[in-house]
């Protein structure tokens, strides 16, 4: 499969680059860049050279189509909801990276990017799709991927929103390494901000907020609101999220354990931790894979669980690695066979 890929030079791009690089059945025919069209990808990251270099060419749709059998947009929000809308006409593959596709309300996308939607008839196209809740029947062309705070956190719950297990309130403190904002440089990523520090932002107003209830809601209508903090951590990549739930009746470990595995039972890419046993950042970075443990405290009643993800890879491209596999019918761990590097 030749896949062509918009936003190359991001860091979402580079992290596309550097798996299908890998990938047994799929290759990169060309590269696209807005800010370096005609430059090698080597003049701007030297660590490419003799690997994965290639010529970076200019996002010209027509050629895209002519050239390729998908194409991955990598770009900000914003950006994908005016490139995406050629290939769509055009009945061409794609897979966004960003938010532009993940709602079916216009409204509810302004509103929380505070940018200008997609119009409709292109969003209704789209298909959410976390790889693994996909379902075959619902093979679609469009796939938008998920966030990747929104990766991590449904992940985490889906066990227990999935068999209606919580009373009420869910409350999610989840921090991100510096990737996860993008290469761009802002206040908050300056390294004298970043560095040795730890910042909440964007409380009770992160867009990933509706993307999470809009997925709750569609496994049990009930779970209509969450409360949702996300911190900036002085780390390169990696998502660390604390969800508390409160149950509804009081549960055995032994039995929480089980539902989880249940849940993830022959999903390569989430591990449930032994017993009683807490993930910590560095054993998924440079991984495909969401590692998820709990503690239950009998006395509250409080289900404490944590769910770490490399946000490049499980939170971005190996995420959209792994629903083109399934686009594609590949064996859905091609190119994502990755050990974390922990040292
Ligand atoms: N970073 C992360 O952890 C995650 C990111 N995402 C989403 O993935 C997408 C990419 O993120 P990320 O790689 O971090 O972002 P970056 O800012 O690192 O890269 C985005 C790239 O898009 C291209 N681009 C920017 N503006 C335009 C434009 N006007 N027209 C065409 N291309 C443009 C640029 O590449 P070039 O100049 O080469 O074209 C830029 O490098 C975003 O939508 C982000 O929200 C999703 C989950 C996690
Ligand atoms: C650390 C950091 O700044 N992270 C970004 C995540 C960006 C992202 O993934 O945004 P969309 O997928 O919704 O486009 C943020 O919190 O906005």
């Amino acid at each position: 499969m030749d896949v062509s890929i918009i936003g190359s030079t991001g860091y979402g791009g580079m992290e596309l680059t550097k798996l299908l690089h890998k990938h047994p059945n799929a290759r990169i025919s060309s590269l696209h860049s807005d800010s370096a069209a005609g430059q090698m990808l080597s003049e701007i990251y030297p660590h490419t050279d003799g690997v994965t270099d290639m010529l970076l060419r200019p996002v010209e749709s027509d050629w895209i189509v002519a050239n390729s059998d998908i194409v991955l947009l990598a770009t900000p929000s914003g950006v994908s909801s005016r490139l995406a809308l050629d290939f769509v006409d055009k009945k061409h593959p794609v897979i966004d990276l960003s938010g532009d596709f993940r709602f079916m309300d216009e409204k509810l996308y302004e509103k929380w990017y505070q940018k200008k939607s997609a119009p409709y008839r292109y969003l209704k196209e789209f298909t959410y799709q976390i790889p693994e809740f996909f379902k075959k029947t619902a093979n679609s062309r469009f796939i938008s991927n998920p966030g990747c705070y929104a990766t991590a956190v449904l992940l985490g719950l889906a066990p227990l929103v999935q068999n209606n297990l919580i009373e009420e309130t869910i409350i999610i403190d989840a921090k991100s390494g510096l990737s996860g904002a993008g290469k761009s440089l802002s206040q908050s990523s300056h390294f004298v901000n970043a560095h040795d520090n730890m910042t909440l932002y964007k409380a009770n107003q992160h867009q990933h907020i509706p993307e999470i209830t809009q997925q709750l809601t569609a496994w049990s209508a009930t779970y209509d609101k969450i409360q949702f903090s996300t911190s900036l951590i002085p780390v390169s990549r990696g998502i660390f999220c604390t969800m508390y739930v409160q149950l509804r009746e009081k549960k055995s470990v032994d039995n929480l354990h089980d539902i989880y595995q249940q849940t993830y039972l022959n999903k390569k890419f989430v591990r449930i931790q032994p017993k009683e046993r807490l993930p910590d950042l560095k054993q998924v970075v440079g991984s495909n894979y969401c590692d998820i443990g709990m503690v239950y405290n009998e006395k509250t009643n409080v289900l404490m669980i944590v769910s770490v993800i490399d946000n490049l890879i499980k939170g971005a491209a190996g995420q959209a690695i792994q629903n083109l596999n399934l686009f594609a019918g590949f064996p859905e761990d091609d190119g994502l066979d990755l050990v974390p590097s922990y040292f």
